[in-house]
């Protein structure tokens, strides 16, 4: 199948240059006039890529492109005479593509369409399908639908440079497995990944946690202590939900990025970073910057290269092939041969899992354990939306007896987590337990 492109451009100069670019006629091609007000219509789900000259009429469209249904499947290229737009700042910023000013350099333009369907070409043939589902592959990330191609290839773009990353996504959607992902194809592969979460430290030991502390800094520091900065060194370290870190901590991790140097606690020596950052967040970036929880000039600094993680109601197929991939997964683990009816299927398609990926997983995990052969509809334990059941009081004939008392916690840890939409400190509270061991125990299970 031929990539399709979407061509809307009313100046005859770019049209002429664009026309002579060899790649294009590789693509199938969709003109568009940018004075037309409808023509973000024309940005259905075939299409790829849209080139999109900015000029005083589709500038008071941008808005409208950014919500029609498959704008964060398609990559952008904008061409703008480079008056300050707000709405193409936000676009740029969620990571839609690439933003040209005049003077064109169509040279650059052609290389970036070439990089691009050279892009698309290798997403799908470099893609290593999983050993038992029949979705592509990038990385640790499985999925074929458009959405997830567009995050392989911005990966891949970003990979080999050492920018600092930002992921945005909803809980469960994978943002971990990005980064991880993004550890994997770049240069760094070999030196250590490394991830902490901002949430889960406790104020006190911020510091140490990363910058690391030397013995007797501090009442029972016994021994000398790494930080996150050093245990990386050379290799990537993963800033999970860097918008809950203690603010007066975020200026320290600024400093740092800045000036590339940090002191451990309590050591008179100064050591130079050498990590690529990828940090990460569920929350609207901008809108922790407005409630004053996350300072803007860290996240400038955090955010060169913004990523966006489509959540799992948007990604169409994808739904059905993960379910089917893990379950195909716990298949090969356990020997087993069960298969999925297609009533349960309708109910999976029809859900909008909230807590994305993480909940699908487990749901598919609960099922196997349930039937005997076959995942029907009601081995699913979905949470509907008007579900009131009051799940915090222990009814006796719903306590199970003589289930290992592993799998009961974990089932226990994984309900109230899907119940709280992946929001671990609610769900830790709610269990009595603190975030950290929340966090150790869900490793726990990711290794099983
Ligand atoms: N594209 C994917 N392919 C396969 N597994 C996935 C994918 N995305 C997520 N998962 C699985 O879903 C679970 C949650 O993923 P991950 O921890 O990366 O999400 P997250 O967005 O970082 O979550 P949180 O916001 O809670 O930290 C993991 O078990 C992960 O392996």
């Amino acid at each position: 199948m031929r990539p399709r492109i979407v061509i809307c451009v009313g100046d005859s100069k770019i049209n002429e240059a664009l026309s002579s670019m060899k790649v294009l006629s590789s693509f199938d091609k969709v003109y568009g006039d940018p004075e037309d007000p409808e023509f973000p219509r024309l940005l259905d789900e075939s299409v790829h890529l849209a080139i999109v000259e900015v000029n005083a009429t589709s500038r008071k469209r941008l808005k409208d492109l950014q919500n029609t249904p498959h704008f964060s499947d398609i990559e952008f290229l904008f061409l703008s005479d480079g008056t300050p737009d707000e709405n193409l700042d936000k676009i740029m910023f969620s990571g839609a593509g690439f933003h040209f000013r005049t003077p064109y350099d169509f040279g650059q333009i052609e290389t970036t369409l070439d990089d691009f369907y050279a892009s698309l070409e290798t997403t799908t043939t470099r893609s290593v399908s999983a050993v038992t589902s029949n979705l592509d592959q990038f990385g640790l990330l499985v999925g074929s639908s458009k959405s997830m191609h567009k995050v392989y290839r911005l990966l891949r773009k970003v990979a080999q440079s050492d920018v600092n990353v930002f992921i945005v996504g909803e809980s469960g959607c994978g943002k971990e497995l990005v980064a991880n992902t993004l550890h994997l194809v770049s240069e760094r592969h070999e030196k250590p990944f490394v991830a902490i979460n901002c949430g889960a430290l406790s104020p006190e030991l911020v510091d140490s946690e990363l910058f690391g502390h030397v013995k007797g800094a501090f009442t029972g520091a016994h021994r000398d202590h790494e930080g996150v900065f050093s245990q990386a060194e050379g290799g990537t370290l993963f800033l999970d939900e860097v918008t809950e870190m203690p603010l007066d901590h975020q200026i320290k991790l600024l400093r740092v990025l800045e000036t590339g140097e940090y002191r451990p606690v309590g050591s008179n020596q100064v050591k130079i970073a050498n990590v690529r950052v990828v940090s990460a967040t569920n929350r609207d970036p901008q809108e922790a910057i407005r409630d004053n929880i996350f300072r803007h000039d860290l996240y400038f600094r955090l955010a060169q290269f913004p990523v966006h993680i489509p959540p799992l109601r948007k990604r169409g197929k994808d739904i059905e092939g993960l379910a089917r991939h893990f379950l195909a997964y716990r298949n090969a683990e356990e020997k087993t041969n069960k298969c999925i009816d297609a009533a349960a299927i309708e109910k999976i398609n029809a859900h909008s899992w909230p807590g994305n990926v993480r909940e699908l997983k487990y749901a598919i995990e609960r099922a196997f354990l349930l039937c005997d052969e076959v995942i029907e509809p009601g081995h699913l334990l979905l949470e509907t939306a008007d579900s009131d059941t009051d799940n915090t009081q222990l009814q006796e004939d719903n306590i199970p007896s003589g289930v290992p008392l592993f799998d009961l916690e974990k089932q226990v840890i994984l309900k109230t987590l899907e119940d709280n939409k992946g929001n671990k400190t609610d769900t830790a509270t709610q269990l009595g337990i603190s975030v950290k061991t929340l966090y150790n125990k869900l490793e726990k299970y990711q290794q099983e």
